[in-house]
């Protein structure tokens, strides 16, 4: 079988929520998708009041199918450094049509901050690889892992837009969502994530840099992570942008015009319009930009800011990553 679910931007695309159904009958939760984890957590009524504002709760008490894992617990951190952690049920998950009999949906008995204040966000659905899901004593397969089989093609795309409602598709690939030919290339899990090597990148209409790095996809990350040679080249042909070392990265005057960002996969181009890379206004002329370095974190990341201006196959039949443009 196949399926697809909408996929909705918060404010400056920081994050994108999907509706998940959990149980019998189904609730549904809003949930933060996240190629660059393997937890499948949700805020119940076992998170406690004064870590959450509003957020909707999947109750496992209210339905038929919920079965508590026994001894199993769960703690995750992310590499913005937010945290949560509980306990463990079974249930029915299904997204866009796509249903998995015995899901483990992890309980949250403790989110920090960050995810208290995120009302619109339920919790996260990891769809990395499993070998780094957090459940203890066994770990659990994420969604994907465990539906793959049943699919008719064992992938799911991600169609990220700028402000916009996108997709993620489960089990096919729709030709509608993207333009040219689909670049395929090998993914390195070793790390857990759907890693692969870049081939170079071009600031604007300037020559191309061949160049070879290891980066992740990872749609729960905002911006787009580059070592920071790559980042310094880039914001040196935007005129005022500099080092803000308070805001912790990149900032330009808001009213410039900035280059677009092209990176390479084999012989493939991605193209990130300009225009994607002003993340969000820090006062009314001053902006924070949408690359950053990624040196602190030890390899680069394509987060949103870089996923939005593609087409994404994850393919966990052959372990490779298809990019196109749109
Ligand atoms: O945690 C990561 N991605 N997902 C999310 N971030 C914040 C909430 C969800 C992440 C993964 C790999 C590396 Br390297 C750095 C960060």
């Amino acid at each position: 079988n196949f399926g697809t679910v909408e996929t909705i931007p918060e404010a400056f695309d920081r994050e994108y929520l999907s509706p998940v159904q959990i149980g019998t009958p189904p609730q549904t939760v809003n949930l933060n998708f996240d190629t660059g984890s393997a937890d499948l957590w949700v805020n119940t009524n076992e998170t406690p009041e004064n870590q959450q504002n509003g957020q909707v709760e999947y109750n496992p008490t209210l339905s038929s199918t919920a079965k508590k894992m026994e001894g199993a617990t769960w703690d995750i951190t992310y590499g913005d450094g937010s945290a949560s952690s509980g306990i463990v049920y079974t249930d029915v998950v299904s997204i866009g049509g796509v249903t998995v009999q015995s899901q483990a949906v992890e309980s949250a008995q403790q989110v920090s901050s960050s995810f208290q204040a995120d009302a619109a966000s339920s919790g996260l659905l990891g769809l990395a690889y499993g070998t780094i899901n957090t459940v203890q004593p066994v770990q659990q397969k994420t969604f994907f892992e465990n539906a793959m089989n049943d699919l008719a093609s064992p992938l799911f795309t991600v169609n990220l837009m700028k402000q916009a409602a996108g997709s993620y598709d489960f089990g096919y690939i729709n030709a509608s969502e993207y333009t040219g030919e689909i670049q395929y290339t090998p993914v390195d899990n070793s790390r857990g994530f759907w890693g692969f090597n870049p081939s170079g990148f071009q600031v604007g209409n300037s020559s191309f840099n061949a160049s070879s790095w290891y980066a992740i996809a990872d749609t729960g990350t905002s911006l787009l992570l580059l070592p920071s040679g790559m980042v310094d080249i880039y914001w040196s042909a935007v005129s005022g942008a500099k080092f803000d070392a308070l805001q912790g990265g990149y900032t330009f005057p808001c009213n410039t015009t900035l280059p677009s960002f092209t990176f390479g996969v084999e012989e493939y181009r991605g193209v990130i319009p300009g225009h994607f890379m002003n993340y969000a206004a820090i006062t009314k002329t001053t902006c924070f930009g949408g690359i950053q370095s990624s040196d602190a974190l030890g390899f680069s990341i394509f987060g949103d800011v870089a996923l939005k201006a593609q087409f994404v196959v994850f393919d966990g039949g052959d372990n490779t990553l298809g990019w196109a443009n749109k």
